[in-house]
This record gives structure tokens, C-alpha cells and sequence, in this order.
């Protein structure tokens, strides 16, 4: 058993990815997204796990994750956009170091773009992203031990504001 240094938490676009990579890389040590090991473990991206299986199957796979990551990881942690959503995992987070990064929509709309890869925001990005904010930003602020403000700020600012935080 180990423990992340810590677990960041945010909606789709606040970034978890790229910070956490360049937090993972400042503080030396490895870094993990449950998105990642979902889609190794199934052997597909995300998006097709939507449409094959559905999303309460991908959320089933989120919470074995989820469970899997916060009992190995002794680095860097992302989880989901969506991993709060389910009570297990809100549960899993206590005690642990979790950072929200946090977004406005503007920001989150550029960022996440028309991109492809999110299959929540297939249709009509800026009014899902909208929905999806409004009802996890309460969750978000339940779990996290911290809140980091995102908007207009560059990635690295973004990890090195965290380093500092989680000096003791
Ligand atoms: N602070 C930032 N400023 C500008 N662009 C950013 C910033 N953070 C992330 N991005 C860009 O926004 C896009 C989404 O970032 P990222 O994939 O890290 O978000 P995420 O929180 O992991 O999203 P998801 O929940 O979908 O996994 C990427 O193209 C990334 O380069
Ligand atoms: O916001 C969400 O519900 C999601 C975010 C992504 O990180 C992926 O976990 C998936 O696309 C679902
Ligand atoms: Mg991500």
C-alpha cells in the first residue's frame, strides 16, 4: 500500500492531465490518470467505451480505478472529470491530499475545444460543459483539501503554485 503525494480533482478542460504531469515531473516523482489505466486495462479509448458499453459501465470501471489508484499511487494522482460524481469515491478521498483545479467555463470551453476524446461533450460542448460544472462544482468543493485557480494561468504556474502548498 502506498499513497498518492496528491490526488487532483477538476472538471474536463481544468487541466489534470497537464498539470499533474508537470507536477509529477517537479516533484520527481511518477504520475498517474485513472483515464489512462481505464483505457489500458479495457484495451480502448474512453470514447469507445461509451458507445460500446455505456456509461454506467464506464463509471463501474471509473470506481474499480479509482479504488486501484488511491491504494497504489505514490505520486501524482488525476482522477476523472466525472469521479466524484459517485459517493464510493467521494468516501475514498478522505484523508487523502486532493487539489481542485478549478475552471470558469470560458476557460474550460477553449481548453477542452471541439476537440474529440470526451464523448460527454460530443453534443453541443459549451452548454454540457455548463450542466456538468454547475452540478460537480459542490463536489469538488466536498472533496478537496485545496482549490487552485486555473483561469489565465499557465500549467507550470499552476504545479509550481502547488509544490509550494504542499510544502509542510
Ligand atoms: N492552464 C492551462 N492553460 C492553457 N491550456 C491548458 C491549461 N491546462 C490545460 N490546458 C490545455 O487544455 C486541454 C485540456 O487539458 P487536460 O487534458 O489536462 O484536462 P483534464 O482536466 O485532464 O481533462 P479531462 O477531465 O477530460 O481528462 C489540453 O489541450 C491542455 O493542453
Ligand atoms: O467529465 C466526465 O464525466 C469525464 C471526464 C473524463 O476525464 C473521462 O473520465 C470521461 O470522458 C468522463
Ligand atoms: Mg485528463
Amino acid at each position: 500500500m502506498s499513497r498518492p503525494v496528491c490526488v487532483l480533482v477538476g472538471s474536463p478542460g481544468s487541466g489534470k492531465t497537464t498539470v499533474g504531469e508537470a507536477l509529477a515531473a517537479l516533484l520527481g516523482v511518477e504520475f498517474r490518470d485513472t483515464d489512462q489505466d481505464i483505457e489500458r486495462l479495457a484495451g480502448k479509448p474512453i470514447p469507445e467505451i461509451f458507445v460500446d458499453e455505456g456509461e454506467a459501465h464506464f463509471r463501474t470501471l471509473e470506481r474499480a480505478a479509482t479504488a486501484a489508484a488511491l491504494a497504489s499511487c505514490a505520486g501524482v494522482l488525476a482522477l476523472g472529470g466525472g469521479a466524484v460524481l459517485a459517493e464510493e469515491n467521494r468516501a475514498a478521498l478522505v484523508g487523502h491530499t486532493v487539489v481542485h483545479l478549478s475552471v470558469e467555463l470560458p476557460d474550460a470551453v477553449k481548453r477542452v475545444g471541439l476537440g474529440s476524446g470526451r464523448p460527454l461533450l460530443a453534443l453541443n460542448p459549451r452548454a454540457t460543459l455548463r450542466h456538468l460544472m454547475d452540478q460537480r462544482r459542490p463536489l469538488y468543493a466536498e472533496v478537496a483539501t485545496v482549490t487552485v485557480v486555473t483561469d489565465g494561468r499557465t500549467p507550470e504556474e499552476i504545479a509550481a503554485e502547488i509544490v509550494a502548498l504542499l510544502k509542510p
